[in-house]
């Protein structure tokens, strides 16, 4: 029987859930109303999870206990009557498994409850392989016939997609031996870094050797590993020059300090710096300490001339920064091109998660590359030689998608003239990619979560459910958290499927991977169309730049294939982008400005007049915005276009 523990201060409330879940089938181990009670029931009792107020009694509240319990692993769900603003944000950060709002019905409780050990069962499996994965490389790195700059770097590369940094900075001092300094991985490319020594540190930075001696000898002592996102970031950059100096190259705003080796003599510290501001969590200082001790050891093969009594720097700095890396990361990700540090860290997430067969949820606009990255994941992973099935759940009408997902009978209904297999049935073993899933109807999501946990499915007007086994991978570019506040998208869906999302920017965020997905789409159409295109003109460049891309990379890639086509030189001179963009130049009218689904409308029914009407088709509205027309018809029925 599982155990749970209720952290509330308002008795009434904590006996009524006390019946509920006692009526459910758990256990209560206690009752606690205040953080230090809380912390002594936990010593005690030991519960399989946490149930918490986020208002107590005394001066620490439910998110002060939170914290504790994310470092113990200790699954916990909040439950309050407030999680408006800055409160909500901060109790995301502590990486809870539900939330529930008071007022709440029994059976969001238990929903929340059973969606919560659900999804604690499946992190802690993936993080177990994790973990041992990660300590086996590590070990491995270590045991390579190559110098310690490589070592490390290896193990950096080795960490990047589970405590990801756009800088790593290992500082290190032995006083006894005289050595004081420091090394960096400022990351490049997918699989690239260029490796900064002091002497690279100093010349990127106007620096001479006496300055950085002086910098390292002023470093605060750092005893102990420290999360620094957002505002604890500037507190550490005012008395820290090195951050100082890093966070400006580089335009850090998070940081996260780790001690491998921390003693009287001799210090060792990984510094991860981030340009998001809330990049890091105690879950990545949790898995830091797990790999401590094979991290520390790479450092004892580390052998420097005894007797150096000044400080000095010791590690050889290369003349000329070095690039290291390859270039490949688009073949091994079906093509995805990413330079920018958001899609890298995208691509991050698509190597963590595909081995690990746990459900993905692929978060991001129209035309950003979420079916890409669903076959990606797929390709990664080990049904790669089984079918991967996609289904556009926004190009069903609502009365077949139950018969296309799960199939149906001969005769099950009118016009049912042959039995049908259903999509799932088609992915038996493989993989099923359910594009659009914000637009499937209310009744279907409650089958599909049903297909979802008891891993079996019922063909319409069959009699006997069929066991499959098939990984789900869902899209939508809809915002499932209003969907849910309003009614459209259940709750206990989106926490099965939220178990690892993965967000993908909109292209107008990401101006590397403009350029770089430019050079990729002339040399792909180039190639096709036989043409000796090269690139485009300075001047065509700063106006795809500039341009926001609202259909973001279908959009590009489909002026690109028109130009490449219709170019007559090396290079491309001109791209007759839409007009409204040009007009995003001319000063915003004084008065209300309109929101972005308002912009949205006006551009739709500009290019629909234009097109007169027309969606599919050559020079169709939906061709000329660069989207699927079936992308546009759920655009125009969100919007209420007619
Ligand atoms: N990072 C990328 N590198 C190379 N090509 C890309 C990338 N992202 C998207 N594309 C290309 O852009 C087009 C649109 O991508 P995709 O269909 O994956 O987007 P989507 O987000 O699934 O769109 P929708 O929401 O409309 O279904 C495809 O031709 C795809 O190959």
């Amino acid at each position: 029987m599982k155990k749970i523990l209720i952290v509330e201060d308002e008795s009434l409330v904590a006996h009524h859930l006390k019946l509920i879940l006692n009526g459910a089938g758990y256990k209560v181990s206690g009752i606690a109303d205040s953080v230090p009670e809380a912390l002594s029931a936990i010593e005690d009792q030991k519960p399989d999870l946490v149930l918490l107020d986020i208002h107590l009694k005394g001066s620490l509240n439910g998110i002060d206990l939170a914290k504790q319990l994310t470092e113990s692993n200790i699954p916990f769900v909040y439950l309050s009557a407030n999680f408006q603003g800055t409160l909500l944000e901060e109790a995301k950060s502590t990486l809870p498994y539900g939330f529930l709002v008071k007022p709440f019905r029994e059976h969001d409780l238990l929903t929340t409850l059973d969606v919560a050990f659900y999804r604690y069962r499946n992190s802690q499996a993936s993080r177990q392989l994790q973990e041992m994965e990660l300590d086996t490389k590590v070990k491995e790195i270590r045991a390579l016939n190559i110098d310690i700059k490589q070592k490390l770097m290896a193990v950096a590369r080795t960490l990047q997609p589970h405590v990801p940094f756009d800088y790593l900075n290992i500082f290190i001092r032995k006083a006894g031996e005289g050595i004081i300094t420091s090394l960096g991985f400022y990351r490049i490319g997918f699989d690239e870094y260029q490796l900064i020594g002091d002497d690279e540190f100093i010349n990127i930075n106007g620096l001479n050797h006496q300055k950085l001696l002086d910098i390292y000898a002023s470093m605060p002592q750092i005893a102990r590993s420290g999360l620094f996102n957002a505002r604890g970031f500037s507190g550490l950059y005012q008395d820290n020059p090195l951050t100082n100096i890093i966070a400006n190259t580089y335009e850090t705003t998070s940081a996260l300090f780790f001690p491998v080796l921390q003693n009287e003599s001799t210090t060792i510290r990984y510094e991860f710096y981030n340009r998001k501001d809330d990049s890091y969590t105690r879950q990545h200082i949790t898995l830091l300490s797990r790999l401590q001790y094979a991290i520390s050891n790479i450092f004892e093969d580390c052998h420097h001339s005894p007797g150096k009594t000044t400080p000095q720097i010791v590690v050889p700095a290369e003349k000329q920064i070095s690039h290291v890396g390859t270039q490949d990361h688009a073949l091994r990700f079906d093509g995805i091109i990413a330079r920018s540090p958001s899609m890298l860290s995208v691509l991050d997430h698509i190597a963590i998660v595909a081995p690990v067969d746990t459900s993905v949820l692929i978060l991001g606009e129209s035309g950003t590359g979420k079916e890409k990255i669903a076959k990606s994941v797929h390709a990664l992973s080990a049904r790669k030689l089984k079918p991967l099935v996609i289904v556009n759940c926004a190009a069903l009408p609502a009365n077949l998608i139950e018969s296309e997902l799960f199939g149906h009978e001969k005769g099950a209904f009118t016009g049912a003239a042959e039995r049908r297999t259903g999509k799932f049935e088609l992915a038996h073993k493989g993989t099923i990619f359910l594009d659009e899933i914000g637009e499937m109807p209310l009744d279907l999501q409650v089958k599909l979560l049903r297909a979802l946990q008891e891993h079996e499915i019922e063909r319409i007007g069959g009699n006997s459910p069929i066991k499959i086994d098939v990984r789900i991978i869902a899209a939508t570019n809809r915002n499932l958290e209003v969907e849910m506040e309003e009614g459209r998208f259940r709750l206990d869906l989106y926490y099965r499927l939220f178990v690892f999302p993965i967000v993908v920017p909109p292209l107008k965020e990401r101006p590397e991977d403009i350029v770089a997905l430019i050079e990729s789409f002339i040399g792909h159409y180039a190639k096709k169309y036989n043409k000796a295109v090269t690139g485009v003109t300075p001047a065509v460049l700063d106006k795809l730049i500039d341009y926001p891309w609202p259909g973001n990379v279908r959009e590009l890639e489909n002026y690109i294939d028109r130009s490449v086509l219709l170019s007559r030189d090396k290079l491309i001179t001109e791209m007759y982008l839409p007009k409204y963009i040009h007009q995003s130049t001319v000063p915003e009218p004084v008065g209300r400005l309109k929101t972005i689904e308002e912009n949205e409308r006006d551009y739709i029914l500009d290019v629909l007049k234009k097109c007169n009407g027309r969606i599919r088709g050559a020079n169709g509205a939906a061709e000329v915005m660069g989207l699927p027309p079936t992308t546009l018809h759920s655009k125009m029925k969100r919007l209420g276009i007619k």
